[in-house]
């Protein structure tokens, strides 16, 4: 993986930004796309299209349907059993009209399926929500970054923060984050919490933790990830360092689950407090993306300064110009990032480079199964 950031590199515009700028001329003109939908040869890419932007336009309205059905609880209910459409009403208590137009809606974006009888079932999208707590917290919690939302534009000119995400998360316009109480940090760590498996079970198919001494893993939560890596990897000792009252729950939830021993957690403000040493390997897992360059530096900085000759440091997060999946870190980071008021998705380039600068080497991109959930680069502390 190269260092370099080439974003913004002034050249001549190649052969193909030609060929798009003359596509995208024509097809700005109302006659050729008339021509383009009736013409045998064009007319599959021209419904790909029309197809296309229809998606952008009503993803707001194909988001609610989704919401609907996580609030009230239909792909559990469909899961037990199909039904038809009246005793599905009485059981999610909604007007007969308004359970079939719902179902309907559902069944269009993959989430229910009619069956053959009539019946309503669980669909394939619908299928997977199903056991993942994490996905159903996550839409449940969307409904602020779209009240953020409302207005984008209004979003982009105002100065970052101060919106219903910003204070949700409570650390990010936070002036001394290691002050932020228990009752402000309770609702995002359990957030995360829930949807950590999801992260977790990437991680471990991606990275062996059992060659390791101790792990400490930063902005740890309450401790979610490094349980997961316990259950998996038996050699390492586990440290985690996050806000005082997050590392407070994380010391209970450790005790909880019988890892009291085999845990140390420390709580701190990593923009200003020195982190433990006593590590070998150190993790940030969906962490370095909250923060602007000037914190993410200097966290790393302070990362390298806490890892022996021969440590590591390993960070996952999903990570801008994810090939196939490219709308996640552009559009929904970057838009996410800047209505919590911190922050901004990062290519695993422009990570590799702050690395460097801290003072690490060789760093790789792991591939994980799913890279729309996560990436993984790792690196190693860079010899004197
Ligand atoms: C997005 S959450 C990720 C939690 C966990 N790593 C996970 O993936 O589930 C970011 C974590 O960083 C912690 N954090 C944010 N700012 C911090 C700071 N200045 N010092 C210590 N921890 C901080 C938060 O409390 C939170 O637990």
């Amino acid at each position: 993986m190269s260092g370099a950031d080439t974003l913004g590199a002034a050249g001549p515009p190649s052969f193909l930004d030609r060929f798009r700028s003359f596509r995208e001329g024509l097809a700005a003109r109302p006659g050729f796309r008339r021509w383009a939908a009736r013409f045998p040869l064009t007319r599959p890419f021209a419904r790909r299209r029309a197809r296309a932007l229809f998606d952008l336009c009503a993803g707001f309205v194909y988001t609610q349907v989704l919401l609907a059905c996580v609030r009230l609880d239909v792909f559990a209910i469909l899961a037990q059993q199909p039904m038809p459409t009246q005793r599905l009403a009485q059981r999610i208590g909604l007007p007969l009209e308004s359970a079939e137009r719902l179902m309907a809606a559902a069944a269009s974006l993959g989430l229910t399926a009619r069956r053959s009888d009539g019946a309503w079932a669980i669909g394939p999208l619908g299928a997977a929500m199903i056991g993942n707590d994490g996905l159903a917290a996550m839409v449940e919690h969307h409904a602020m970054l779209y009240a953020d939302l409302a207005d984008p534009v209004a979003l982009l000119r105002r100065p970052r923060g101060g919106n219903a995400l910003s204070s949700y998360w409570a650390y990010s316009g936070a002036e001394s984050p290691g002050e932020v109480g228990a009752d402000r940090i309770r609702d995002y760590t359990a957030l995360m919490a829930a949807s950590q498996p999801m992260v977790a079970e990437e991680v471990l198919a991606t990275y062996r933790f059992d060659a390791h001494r101790a792990v400490l893993d930063v902005g740890g939560g309450n401790g979610a990830f490094l349980r997961a890596v316990a259950a998996e990897a038996r050699a390492p000792r586990l440290m985690l360092f996050d806000l005082p009252a997050v590392a407070e729950e994380a010391r209970a939830r450790f005790a909880a689950a019988g890892l009291g021993a085999r845990a140390s957690v420390f709580g701190g403000d990593f923009t200003k407090d020195a982190l433990p040493e006593g590590a070998d390997l150190i993790t940030l897992v969906r962490v370095l993306h909250d923060h602007d360059d000037d914190v993410s530096s200097a966290l790393l900085a302070r990362i390298r300064a806490a890892l022996p000759p021969g440590g590591r440091i390993l960070i996952a997060e999903p990570m801008s110009g994810t090939a196939g999946a490219e709308p996640m870190g552009e559009a929904y980071f970057g838009f996410y990032l800047l209505a919590m008021g911190r922050g901004r998705p990062r290519r695993p380039e422009e990570i590799a480079a702050m690395l460097a600068a801290a003072g690490f080497a060789r760093p790789r991109l792991l591939p994980t199964p799913t890279p729309l959930l996560t990436r993984v680069i790792v690196a190693d502390v860079a010899s004197p």
